[in-house]
């Protein structure tokens, strides 16, 4: 049996607004997300052991049952249509809960690669609905089209945009996506936007609170901001900066205090993933 080989690449939110607060708790987003050329890889190889879903690599701080790219083979298993279970090596490239969407996008990669390999004949739709149960963010990377979302991040209206060069910055801190949206000093009444809106006169409604609550995200921003627009990714902690073409991008990239971490990436209109896999099929 072949390896299917799989990006799982990371998502930014060019900008994220948030419009209100629904009854369950989830609020009511309006956010550009579009993918970065780089990500975590997965490699998918099927077993002969039906049931069995094997994980291996850089998974060890995550307990199999909480690992998104587990309960989302868990999630797809009743729809296989071939006796074999599946081995995932995970080469865990993206920050853990750094607003880049890598535990999203594994699972985006995952169901994915899982619906071809166990033929189970799903849609995108149909998948990307699977792919709301396991979190907000897994539908627009199974749907894989840089979109602004509305909803909770499931409405997906496809946009082109330009390509950019992003420097992606890592603090050395971990923000939790649950405390900020249930912090009572979060913004949560921003306008939708009108027709007609520019990228120049949007934001990130979380930036101001996380700035406050983790002065490691203030440096970042700040430090970034000498030298190229920058913003905050989700609910942070990872900042980006846009650049017009690498050189610029890795100028910067390569003064960074060398505590936090860094990548530089241009943005995709499609998510690699969908290339890599329609490669694979044909
Ligand atoms: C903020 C974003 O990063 C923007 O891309 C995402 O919408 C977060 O997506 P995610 O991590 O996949 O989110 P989930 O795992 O579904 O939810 C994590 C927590 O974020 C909060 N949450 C998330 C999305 C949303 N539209 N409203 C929320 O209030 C909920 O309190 C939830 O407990
Ligand atoms: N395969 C996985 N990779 C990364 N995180 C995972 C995975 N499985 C479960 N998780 C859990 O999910 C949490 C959020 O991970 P993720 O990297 O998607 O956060 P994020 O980048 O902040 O995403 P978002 O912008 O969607 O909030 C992690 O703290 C981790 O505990």
């Amino acid at each position: 049996m072949k390896t299917l080989t799989l990006s799982a690449p990371a998502k930014l939110n060019l900008f994220l607004h948030i419009n209100g607060r629904r009854e369950d708790g989830y609020h009511e987003l309006e956010t550009l997300f579009t993918f970065l050329d780089f990500g975590d890889e997965l490699a998918f190889t099927l077993t002969d052991t039906n049931q069995n879903i094997i994980i291996t690599g850089d998974t060890a701080d995550i307990p199999l049952e909480q690992n998104l790219i587990y309960k989302a083979a868990k999630t797809l298993e009743p729809y296989k249509k071939v006796t074999a279970g599946v081995e995932i090596h995970l080469n865990k490239k993206l920050p853990m809960g750094g607003g880049v969407g890598g535990g999203s996008s594994d699972a985006a990669t995952t169901l994915l690669a899982l619906n071809t390999l166990w033929q189970c004949q799903l849609t995108i739709s149909e998948l990307a609905k699977i792919g709301l149960g396991l979190g907000a963010d897994v539908p627009v990377f199974v749907k894989g089209k840089t979109a602004v979302a509305h909803g909770i991040g499931e409405q997906l209206e496809p946009m082109d945009i330009p390509q950019k060069w992003y420097l992606v910055v890592a603090p050395p801190v971990h923000v939790s996506t649950a405390l900020i949206f249930t912090h009572p000093d979060l913004p949560r009444a921003t306008p939708k936007l009108k027709n007609g809106w520019k990228l120049s006169d949007t934001g990130n409604d979380c930036q101001t609170l996380v700035k406050k609550l983790y002065p490691e995200v203030e440096k970042t921003l700040t430090w970034l901001l000498k030298y190229a627009p920058t913003k905050m990714t989700g609910t942070g902690a990872c900042c980006f900066a846009e650049f017009e073409n690498r050189e610029a991008a890795l100028r910067v990239l390569e003064t960074l205090p060398s505590s936090w971490q860094g990548f530089i990436a241009q943005n995709t209109s499609e998510s690699i993933c969908h290339r890599q896999l329609r490669a694979w099929q044909n």
